[in-house]
């Protein structure tokens, strides 16, 4: 039966600009034919609670089994905002998203797996899984973090990005809940363009810019957000002509990313990538 290799991999000084690494062990020679699941945590870009760990169950399920001889996981920390917890932290957007390209980098360039991955990002990390397909955050803003001499996402964009209980659009969940300004302004400082910049919901072009599959995941028992956000985004989507799933779960906030649903859904995504590649494989007479 074949292993597994678990191990942390730093991709830059701060402690929290860390990733876990699941690999199967089995014919680690060839990491060619392999397929990544990149998993972004959330908590509100400050919540230290929510971490790297939070993909624990997604990658057990899918990662670790006797089966898998493929697919390889990581899952990204990255420098968080100021919380009564945690008063010393001091990240402030852009960093998160930085972070998040930064760490997509290091893996591309130490792994090489092309466009054969996907996004699986929860919460606020489903807005940094989004946000990182958009070249507009390897722009001006980000010049000084990411070294302008790295291209954009080397390796091209993920195939796919599936998202649950996603914070789509800033302005319009201040709306729907005013007391959340707090958690925004600290990460996005007070209301201003930036917001509607950093909303996925808000940014026109989505049909031009990424032309893999987006799997909006939101559940109806979730306490901190309702469907607003979710429909939102698919309107936004629909109204560009963008095609997406739409799949209403069950569980609690912080429950999602830990129940089957989530499993399924990446499974799924991952099942339909595998028949795209030999469709692909056929079309180019293989
Ligand atoms: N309040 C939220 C609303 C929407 C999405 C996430 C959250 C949070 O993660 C809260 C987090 N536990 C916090 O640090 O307040």
């Amino acid at each position: 039966m074949p292993g597994f290799i678990l191990f942390r991999e730093p991709y830059g000084p701060h402690p929290l600009q860390t990733m876990d690494i699941h690999l199967p062990s089995y014919k680690m020679r060839s990491l060619d034919d392999k397929k990544w699941i990149i998993f972004i945590h959330g908590g509100a870009w400050r919540d230290p609670s929510n971490s790297k760990a939070d993909a624990t169950r997604l990658l057990h399920a899918l990662v670790h089994t006797p089966q898998n001889t493929t697919l390889c996981g990581a899952t990204l920390n990255y420098r968080l905002s100021p919380s009564d917890r945690e008063p010393g932290n001091n990240a402030r957007h852009p960093d998160h998203i930085a972070d998040v390209l930064t760490a997509i980098t290091f893996l591309q360039q130490k792994y090489q797996f092309g466009r054969n991955y996907i996004l699986v990002g929860h919460s606020a990390g489903a807005t940094l899984a989004l946000q990182s397909l958009r070249s507009i955050y390897n722009g001006r803003n980000l010049d000084s973090i990411i070294p302008s001499a790295v291209p954009f996402l080397p390796g091209g964009l993920p195939r796919a990005v599936v998202c649950t209980e996603g914070i789509y659009s800033l302005p319009d969940l201040v709306d729907e809940y005013p007391h959340y300004s707090s958690f925004i302004e600290n990460a996005f400082g007070p209301p201003s363009q930036v917001w509607f910049d950093a909303s996925p919901a808000c940014l026109p072009g989505w049909k031009s810019e990424y032309d893999g599959r987006i799997v909006i995941l939101q559940s109806t028992e979730d306490e901190l957000l309702s469907l607003r956000q979710a429909t939102g985004f698919v309107k936004a989507l629909e109204a560009e002509g963008v095609s997406v799933d739409v799949e209403i779960v069950g569980g609690k906030h912080d429950d999602v990313f830990k129940g089957d649903e989530l499993v399924v859904a990446v499974k799924k995504v991952l099942g339909e990538m595998n028949m795209d590649m030999k469709e692909l494989a056929a079309a180019l007479d293989f």
